[in-house]
């Protein structure tokens, strides 16, 4: 795991923009899975801004977002697919057919699971996964007790993450307590991960994450095993970390042997 500490959220939003745009400059066609949520909300402002100022383009990128709510047609506003509309895809050149996102009003939503997987498989496989951390340790909305090697499937969401996204719905408005989300086996698949997190709400999921024992209870732990993530932090959510001192050191001894 590679951890990268920097001071602000507008700083871990630059980051992740130039591994996004490394990863499509290195191959135009690449596969991105994307995440919502407030977190990567700074690295999409930068993708719209590169791809305005000519520096970027998708034009034949695919991406696969990671999860949707159950109950919610694709133009509900509090919908994901209206979330990636809004916040990233009605603003760059990417071919709108090119990206999915579960169909969170699907007639056999099981089904539907299985389709996004066979539509994942048949586009190679995700080239870079962008991720946010559920205060509970969450990825995607695989919640604490997930299977670490679950597929795509319909999950329950906790109270305390349904309290936390409350903040998007009016009061009186429907709020889905189930969602279709991509597995954590699905996820462990991509070939390159990117975690983001900022803010003080999340350093004990950080720390539990990066430092904890590989379990369930922290389903994001499971990334301990993947061979390619790099965990993108500020220092609000870096607070709690035993060994920050050490992360921070290989970072500075990385970028000496780039040099
Ligand atoms: O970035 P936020 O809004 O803190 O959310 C964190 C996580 O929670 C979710 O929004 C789901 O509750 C994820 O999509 C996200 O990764």
């Amino acid at each position: 795991m590679k951890v990268i500490i920097l001071p602000d959220a507008q700083a871990v939003a630059e980051y992740a923009a130039t591994q996004i745009q490394q990863q499509i400059a290195r191959r135009a066609d690449s596969v991105l899975g994307l995440a919502t949520g407030s977190t990567p909300l700074h690295t999409y402002a930068q993708l719209i801004e590169r791809v305005r100022r000519g520096k970027l383009s998708f034009r034949a990128v695919r991406t696969f977002n990671l999860d949707e709510y159950l109950g919610l047609a694709a133009d509900h506003p509090q919908s994901y697919r209206s979330f990636m509309d809004q916040h990233l895809f009605s603003h760059i050149d990417i071919n709108r057919e090119n990206t999915y996102v579960p169909d969170g009003m699907a007639t056999d939503p099981q089904q539907a699971c299985a389709d996004y997987e066979l539509a994942i498989r048949a586009a190679g496989g995700i080239d870079l996964q962008l991720l946010g951390l559920g205060r509970n340790g969450h990825i995607g909305f695989n919640e604490p007790s997930s299977s670490l090697g679950s597929r795509t499937r319909i999950k329950t969401l906790t109270s305390a993450t349904i309290a936390d996204n409350a903040r998007f719905f009016h009061a009186d408005e429907f709020q889905p307590h189930l969602s279709i989300t991509m597995g954590i086996g699905t996820i462990l698949e991509a070939r390159q991960i990117t975690l983001l997190a900022t803010g003080e709400s999340k350093a004990p999921a950080v720390q539990a994450m990066i430092e904890g024992a590989i379990s369930a209870a922290c389903p994001a732990s499971i990334l301990q095993m993947h061979p390619n993530v790099t965990v993108v932090i500020d220092e609000a959510a870096a607070q709690q970390l035993k060994m920050r001192d050490f992360y921070q050191h290989i970072e500075q001894e990385n970028q000496r042997l780039q040099r």
